[in-house]
C-alpha cells in the first residue's frame, strides 16, 4: 500500500482506454457446436486428459457461446471502453482451409460484435489465441510454412467479414508460449516436448505470418476501415538476482531470449533477432554437432518486410522472476538442445515475495515498472497497450487480493507513464473464470465468478469487479475503496 499521501485520486490520463479480455478457447465451450471443427485443444484435452491438472476440457467451459449477451452485459457495467476477445479458427473454418467457410461460426461473431457496438463497447479482436485447426497441425502446424498462406486467407476473411466495425486487431497472442511452451516444451497444445528445434521454426514462420497479415491489411484494409493492428507478447521481468555483472547480465539476456525474440524483429530500428541470441544460438549449434543453427536466418527482405509491422505493442505480463547465470556453481540441467539452455539463465522466485492462485505468479508491481521502462527504452516508447494483466486464486467472490493487485499494478503502470512511457491502455484478465488451459479449472483470473457446476454457468461479480469498474469510471485508483460483498450490487 502507497504512503497516505497516495491513497486516493491518482489519475490515469484523460483519453487512457480501459478494457477487459478473454480468449475463444477459454471462454466458449461449443467445441462441436453447428459445424465448428476441432482445434488443437480440443484435440489435446480429448486425447491426454491426465495433461491437464484436473482432466478438465472446454467443451462447455463458460459457455459464452449461449451466454454472450450477458458476457456484454458483464463488460457494461465494468464501465470499459474496450472487450478484447480472440475468434476461433475453426467456428469460421472448420479444417483451417478456405474451401469450407463456416456460416453459423461467421454469424456468432457478428452477432457478439454488434451488440458490442450498440452499447458504445469497442470490439478488439485477437486473430489468433493458440487454438490452431488440427488438421493444419497434422501438416506440421507452426513448425510448416504452409502456415503463412493459410493463417492470411483466414485474416483476410475476417478483415472482410467485420473489419467495417473492429477497428482494433491483434494477430497473434504470445508468441512465445506458442512456439516454446507448444513446440519446444509440453506444457501447452500441441504438446510436443522437441527442445531447441521446433520452436525455432515456429517462430520464423509465426513472425512472418504476422508480418504478411499486416501488409495485407494495411495495403487494402486500413485506408478504408482506419483500424490498427498489432501483436501481443508476453513476459515476466527478470529481475537479476544480485547486482553482480553476471546476473545483470543474465536478466538483459533472459529480456532478449523471451521477449526480443518476437519483439526485436518488429519493433527494433535493426529487425531481425536480438544479436545475442543469434551469437549464442549459432556457437551452440556447431557445438552440438549441427551444420547449420537452430535459429533460422531471415535475408535482407525478409528483415525489412517484419520491421515495423505493428500499430501498438501489446504486452501481457503478469509478474517477475530472478535471474542468474547458468554456469558451473548454479548449473541446471537443461535438455541439449534447447531454448533454456541456449538461453543460460536459472530463474527462481523471492520467497518474500507475495503468492496468488497460481505458483508461477507472484506479486511484484515494480517489475510491471520496470519491464515498461526496458521496452521505453529498448524500442523507442512505442506505443503500449497492456493487453493482459491480472491475478489468479482459487474461487471465492471477497477477492480482496486482486483488489491489492489492481491497485498496485495500476500503480507501477501510473508510474511508468508518468516517467514518459506511452502505454495507451489496459485490457485486465479476464473478465471472467474460465478454463485455464493446462490448470483446468483450478485456478481463476476471472472479476466474475463462474459456476461450473450449473448448467447455466450462473456469472456473479466479485469485490474487485466493483473495483475495477469504479477506476474505469473514474479513471482513478482510490486504494480507500474496498467494497463489502453486501454492500454492492454491481448492475
Ligand atoms: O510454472 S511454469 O513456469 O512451468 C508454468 C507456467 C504456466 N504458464 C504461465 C504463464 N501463463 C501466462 C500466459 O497465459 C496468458 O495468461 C493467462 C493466465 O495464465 C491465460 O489465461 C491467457 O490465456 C494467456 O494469454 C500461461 C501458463
Amino acid at each position: 500500500t502507497p504512503p497516505a499521501a497516495e491513497l486516493k485520486g491518482r489519475k490515469f490520463p484523460h483519453d487512457f482506454i480501459w478494457g477487459i479480455g478473454t480468449s475463444a478457447y477459454q471462454i466458449e465451450g461449443g467445441w462441436n457446436a453447428s459445424g465448428k471443427g476441432e482445434s488443437i485443444w480440443d484435440h489435446l484435452t480429448h486425447t491426454y486428459p491426465e495433461k491437464i491438472v484436473d482432466q478438465t476440457n472446454g467443451d462447455i467451459s463458460s459457455d459464452s457461446y449461449h451466454q454472450w449477451q450477458r458476457d456484454v452485459q458483464m463488460v457494461r457495467d465494468l464501465n470499459v471502453h474496450v472487450y478484447r476477445f480472440s475468434i476461433s479458427w475453426t467456428r469460421i473454418m472448420p479444417g483451417g482451409y478456405m474451401n469450407k467457410v463456416n456460416n453459423e461460426g461467421i454469424r456468432y461473431y457478428s452477432d457478439l460484435i454488434n451488440e458490442l457496438l450498440h452499447y458504445n463497447i469497442t470490439p478488439m479482436v485477437t486473430i489468433y489465441h493458440w487454438d490452431l485447426p488440427q488438421r493444419l497441425q497434422e501438416l506440421g502446424g507452426w513448425t510448416n510454412p504452409e502456415i503463412i498462406p493459410v493463417f492470411k486467407d483466414y485474416a483476410r476473411l475476417l478483415f472482410e467479414m467485420y473489419g467495417d466495425r473492429v477497428k482494433i486487431w491483434t494477430t497473434i497472442n504470445e508468441p512465445w508460449h506458442i512456439c516454446e511452451f507448444g513446440y519446444g516444451v509440453d506444457y501447452m497444445a500441441p504438446s510436443y516436448n522437441y527442445p531447441g528445434i521446433p520452436n525455432y521454426l515456429c517462430a520464423h514462420n509465426l513472425l512472418k505470418t504476422h508480418a504478411e497479415v499486416v501488409h495485407m491489411y494495411r495495403d487494402k484494409y486500413q485506408q478504408l476501415q482506419k483500424g490498427k493492428i498489432g501483436i501481443t507478447m508476453d513476459t515476466s521481468w527478470m529481475e537479476p538476482k544480485t547486482d553482480s555483472d553476471d546476473d545483470r547480465e543474465a536478466s538483459e539476456r533472459a529480456l532478449q531470449f523471451y521477449l526480443g525474440w518476437f519483439a526485436h524483429p518488429i519493433f527494433s530500428k535493426r529487425g531481425n533477432y536480438p544479436q545475442i541470441m543469434f551469437d549464442r544460438i549459432h556457437n551452440l549449434s556447431k557445438e552440438q554437432g549441427f551444420t547449420r543453427s537452430r535459429l533460422p536466418e531471415f535475408t535482407a527482405d525478409e528483415i525489412r518486410r517484419i520491421r515495423g509491422t505493428a500499430d501498438f505493442f501489446g504486452l501481457n505480463s503478469y509478474t517477475t522472476k530472478r535471474v542468474t547465470k547458468n554456469d558451473h556453481n548454479n548449473s541446471k540441467n537443461f535438455p541439449v538442445p534447447s531454448f533454456s539452455h541456449d538461453m543460460g539463465v536459472v530463474e527462481d522466485q523471492d520467497p518474500n515475495w507475495t503468492g496468488s492462485g497460481s505458483s508461477w505468479l507472484k506479486v511484484v508491481p515494480k517489475g510491471m515498472y520496470n519491464l515498461i521502462m526496458w521496452i521505453v527504452r529498448e524500442y523507442n516508447n512505442p506505443p503500449i497497450i497492456v493487453t493482459e494483466n491480472g491475478v489468479s486464486d482459487n474461487g471465492g467472490l471477497a477477492d480482496y487480493g486482486r483488489v491489492d493487485y489492481l491497485n498496485s499494478y495500476l500503480s507501477a503502470i501510473l508510474d511508468a507513464i508518468e516517467d514518459g512511457a506511452n502505454v495507451q491502455g489496459y485490457t485486465y484478465w479476464s473478465l471472467m473464470d474460465s478454463y485455464e488451459w493446462k490448470v483446468g479449472y483450478t485456478e481463476k483470473f476471472g472479476l466474475y465468478h463462474v459456476d461450473f457446476n450449473h448448467p447455466n454457468r450462473t456469472r456473479t461479480p466479485k469485490v474487485a469487479a466493483k473495483v475495477y469498474a469504479q477506476i474505469c469510471k473514474t479513471n482513478t485508483i482510490d486504494w480507500t475503496y474496498r467494497p463489502t460483498l453486501d454492500e454492492f450490487q454491481i448492475n
